[in-house]
Order: C-alpha cells, then sequence, then structure tokens
C-alpha cells in the first residue's frame, strides 16, 4: 500500500517524511474528540507522525497534551474521530472487532506503567500468555535468547507478587518482546519504578532496538527516560509541537523549558 504524504492542514507540523517500507506505524490527520457542543475536549488535533522501523521514540508533553491519546489510538486501544492510523501496511480503520484483536495480540507489544501482568500465573506463563492465547508455540531459542537478555532466567517459577518491580516490568517487557511484534507501545513504562529499576527498563527496551532491531515508542515524562530514544516528540494542546533527534536529558530538558516559555 502507498500511502502519499499528507499536505500541511492548518498549520501543524507534519513528521511523516519516513518511507512506507521503513515505517512501523503512521498517524496521518489524526484527531480524537471526547465530547460534543461547548463542552467538547480535542485531545488530538490534526496530528501526522510516523514512526520508523528500528527507531525508539519517546513522546512528550505537559499534562493533558494528549500523549496518551495519541499512544491509544496508535495501539488500536481506543478509535479515532478523524483520519488514520497505519501498523506496518494495515490502516485500522475498517478493521472488525476480531480482527483489531488480532493485530493487537500478533503485531503489537505493550508494556505499561502498572506492569499489567496476571497475578496467579507465573513470570514464564505470563511472557507466553499471548502466544497461548493464539494457539501458538513459542519459538523457544528466541524465548530463551529474551529471558536470558533480561535476566529472569532464575525467575521464571515466580508469580508476580514475588518480584520486585523492576522484575515485574522486565516481565512485561519479555512478554512484549516474545512475539516480535512490528512495534512495542510503553505508557509510562518506567513511571512506577525507583531510578535504578528504570535504568534497567529502559536500557533493556535501548537494545532491542539497536541488537534486535526492534520499534519501540513510549510516553514518557522524564527527560531521562527521553535521553535513551532517538527522537522526541512533542506534543501540547492535542498538536505537535516539536521534535528532537539524538536527545540527551539535558537537551530534552532545555527543549522543554522552552516549550512552557512560549
Ligand atoms: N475519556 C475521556 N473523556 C473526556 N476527556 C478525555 C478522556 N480521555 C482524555 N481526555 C482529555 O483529553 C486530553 C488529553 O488527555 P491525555 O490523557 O491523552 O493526555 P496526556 O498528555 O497523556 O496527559 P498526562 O500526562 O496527564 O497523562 C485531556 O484534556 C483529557 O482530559
Amino acid at each position: 500500500m502507498t500511502i502519499p504524504p499528507p499536505p500541511e492542514r492548518s498549520g501543524a507540523p507534519v513528521l511523516t517524511d519516513v518511507p512506507d517500507e521503513i515505517t512501523a506505524a503512521r498517524a496521518v490527520h489524526l484527531s480524537k474528540y471526547y465530547g460534543s457542543g461547548d463542552t467538547q475536549v480535542r485531545a488530538l488535533d490534526d496530528v501526522s507522525v510516523a514512526f520508523r522501523r528500528g527507531e525508539f521514540t519517546a513522546i512528550m508533553g505537559p499534562s493533558g497534551s494528549g500523549k496518551s491519546t495519541l499512544m491509544h489510538c496508535l495501539a488500536g486501544l481506543d478509535s479515532a474521530s478523524d483520519g488514520s492510523v497505519i501498523i506496518g501496511d494495515t490502516e485500522l480503520r475498517g478493521l472488525s472487532d476480531k480482527e483489531m484483536t488480532r493485530l493487537r495480540r500478533d503485531r503489537i507489544g505493550f508494556v505499561f506503567q502498572a506492569f499489567n501482568l496476571v497475578p496467579t500465573l507465573t513470570a514464564l506463563e505470563n511472557i507466553t500468555l499471548p502466544s497461548d492465547i493464539a494457539g501458538r508455540k513459542p519459538d523457544r531459542d528466541w524465548l530463551d535468547s529474551v529471558v536470558g537478555r533480561l535476566g529472569l532466567r532464575d525467575r521464571l517459577d515466580h508469580r508476580p507478587s514475588e518480584l520486585s518491580g523492576g522484575q515485574q516490568q522486565r516481565v512485561a517487557c519479555a512478554r512484549a518482546l516474545a512475539g516480535r511484534p512490528d512495534i512495542i507501545f510503553g505508557d509510562e513504562p518506567t513511571g512506577n519504578l525507583d531510578s535504578r529499576s528504570s535504568g534497567e527498563v529502559l536500557g533493556i527496551l535501548r537494545s532491542s532496538v539497536t541488537d534486535l532491531g526492534q520499534t519501540v515508542v513510549i510516553v514518557t515524562h522524564d527527560p531521562r527516560a527521553a535521553g535513551y530514544a532517538d527522537r522526541v516528540v512533542f506534543l501540547a494542546d492535542g498538536r505537535i509541537v516539536d521534535e528532537l533527534r539524538d536527545p540527551t536529558a539535558d537537551t530534552v530538558l532545555d527543549r522543554m523549558k522552552n516549550l512552557e516559555a512560549v
């Protein structure tokens, strides 16, 4: 499928200068409204952005700027009011509920702030849950290398309550990586972790991109977390207002100060 670059509308920056064949996900003129009339909230206002395969992107912006809404629309967890979302070469609009569930299960990995592990299952059972639900045998060699990389080999029989927060989030990362999805979305994946565990989880996401060619997009408030990314996309009032390549915690902080000063 060839998707023409969207013409610039309403002055919103259009960050879609990525060829289709290396695009993992794309939003095109994406808008999301909640409510109607005078009380309507424009959570996203004409957002166009593409995510290159094998790249790590952080989405930042003030509280209420639309970060979670953008991520949820990209991941097919919420529907757009206008515009489109494309994962790989699949346009999400028009998919049936069943097709959407299958796409989320097979092609998208999730790492949430609250870990979202099943408390009654062991770490290993949590990691293989998506493939078990799909009735697929996990790729044992791949699984073994992911578990080894994430330092979980001696924790596989533990239930989440027997693991630290950092270990639980490593299990969630392993679950996301196990299915080799087109893209992994992380909604504040280090929001509940201390700085050491945050560093571990971000290091895992970073190396999944650098070493394994994975595509990762996270929402974060933390400039240090954004410093692990290849690129930062800044949102304000539901619009993309800036972009930074090869960020460091300091350059992210500077850019955020500038945005707040505008
Ligand atoms: N279900 C909903 N109903 C009504 N308004 C909503 C709903 N979800 C989000 N909003 C509004 O949409 C806007 C964007 O919200 P969103 O959660 O995407 O922001 P955010 O940048 O992720 O914020 P935060 O950093 O505080 O998590 C906000 O004004 C919010 O109040």
